[in-house]
């Protein structure tokens, strides 16, 4: 891999290819750190449906602070793929997730975009090695994951595949740092990451107890939203599970509950996603929307999202400063002036995100 043409902190001009959910999401972000975004995808109806959901996220966007200078108006709609990277300092890749589809977009990007760019792909599961199989410089070709929606969920995990240059990883982890993100970079690769392995553990279990009438959508999400979901916030499963153990930490709660680890409380294989339980997990995520549409819901869950960011010390409280070192969510893109780099996390040491880079340690051990 050439050496990539700028510095992380020199980008102004980022290309996001597919503006869906997620790509959209990714647009909405760049445009409200201050870059100039280019966007490009397929779709007939894409442009219009991408311009309606930079606009409904801009608001709180507002609210958490945009850079100086950050504007819906710096976001241009290629008419082409090579018209959308032919300028770009970073690719954000976000198409649909089918392998084959991936292969053949990132060789192509990689043949359209300016030698040393690093390339990145939102992919929520497949590892790099398999889909830089293609590309003629695969070593600038990284996993960026992000979550839903990524302009206001922090954090994204950066891994690359075998044949991806370590200086693109660096490189990549430095740049969403950079751009605002809390980042986990990882040193080896895993189907789904940790926190999809982690989230699809937990979707796995849900869809058994649906599909076997054990439980209802509105039930499962009670059982997170007013449980364990509200610690982790802000305290990951690991810490909150070594409070258990009282006094005594984790040692004692792994003395204590460990053989439950035995009992069948999981039935990890996946289950059957056949009509019946598809219509039963749509039938039952409308009872529990209750009359609310899909631009309800994002409304509520962007607030909500922001409700926790603020109570949790991670942006500064409306009318006031975070409590902590009183940082101001304003960067300025176009002179490089940063703000704490993850903008959302000042001086919490609850904050479950690493405001820099981490590196996943080897063993599976914390460092
Ligand atoms: N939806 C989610 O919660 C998350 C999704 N992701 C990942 O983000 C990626 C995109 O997913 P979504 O945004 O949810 O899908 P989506 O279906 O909302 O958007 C995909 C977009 O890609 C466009 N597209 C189709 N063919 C294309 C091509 N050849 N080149 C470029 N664009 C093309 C489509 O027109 C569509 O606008 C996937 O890899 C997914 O795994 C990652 C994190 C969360
Ligand atoms: C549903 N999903 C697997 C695509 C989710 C993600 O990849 C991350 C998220 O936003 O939770």
């Amino acid at each position: 891999m050439p050496p990539p043409p700028c510095p992380p902190d020199g980008v102004r001009r980022v290309a996001c290819i597919g503006a869906g959910v997620i790509g959209g999401g990714w647009v909405a972000h760049f445009l409200a750190r201050g870059y100039d975004v280019t966007a490009w995808d397929p779709a007939p109806d894409a442009e219009d449906r991408l311009r309606r959901l930079v606009t409904a996220a801009w608001p709180s966007l507002e609210q958490i602070g945009l850079a100086e200078g950050a504007s819906p108006d710096r976001l241009t709609f290629a008419a082409t793929l090579g018209e959308a990277v032919a300028e770009a300092q970073f690719v954000q890749e976000s198409a649909p997730e089918k392998l084959e589809l991936k292969r053949r977009l990132l060789a192509e990007l990689d043949a359209a975009t300016p030698a040393g760019v690093v390339i990145a792909s939102s992919t929520s599961g497949y590892p790099m090695t398999d889909m830089q199989t293609e590309a003629a410089d695969p070593g600038r070709l990284v996993v960026g994951h992000p979550f839903n929606p990524p302009y206001l969920i922090p954090l994204v995990e950066v891994v690359g595949g075998q044949r991806t240059d370590a200086t693109a990883v660096g490189w990549a982890s430095r740049f969403y740092t950079e751009a605002g993100k809390s980042v986990i970079t990882m040193d080896r690769e895993l189907p789904g990451f940790i926190a999809n392995r982690l989230q699809e553990a937990l979707w796995r279990e849900a869809l058994h107890m649906v599909a076997a009438g054990e439980a209802t959508v509105r039930e499962i999400d009670a059982s997170i939203t007013e449980g364990p979901g509200l610690r982790w916030a802000f305290m990951g499963p690991c810490l909150t599970f070594a409070l258990a153990g009282g006094e005594g930490g984790m040692a004692h709660m792994l003395d204590h509950f460990g053989p439950s680890l035995k009992s069948p409380w999981t039935r990890l294989e996946a289950p059957e996603l056949d009509e019946a339980l598809r219509t039963a997990m749509v039938e039952g995520c409308e009872t529990a929307a209750d009359g609310r549409s899909i631009a309800q819901l994002v409304a509520e869950r962007d607030q909500g999202v922001i409700n926790v960011l603020r109570a949790t010390g991670r942006l500064p409280r409306q009318g006031g400063s975070t409590g902590d070192t009183g940082d101001t969510a304003s960067t300025n893109r176009n002179t490089g002036d940063t703000a704490n780099p993850s903008n959302i996390s000042t001086a919490s040491n609850t904050s479950p995100l690493p405001r820099q880079s981490t590196t996943h340690a080897p063993q599976g051990g914390d460092s």
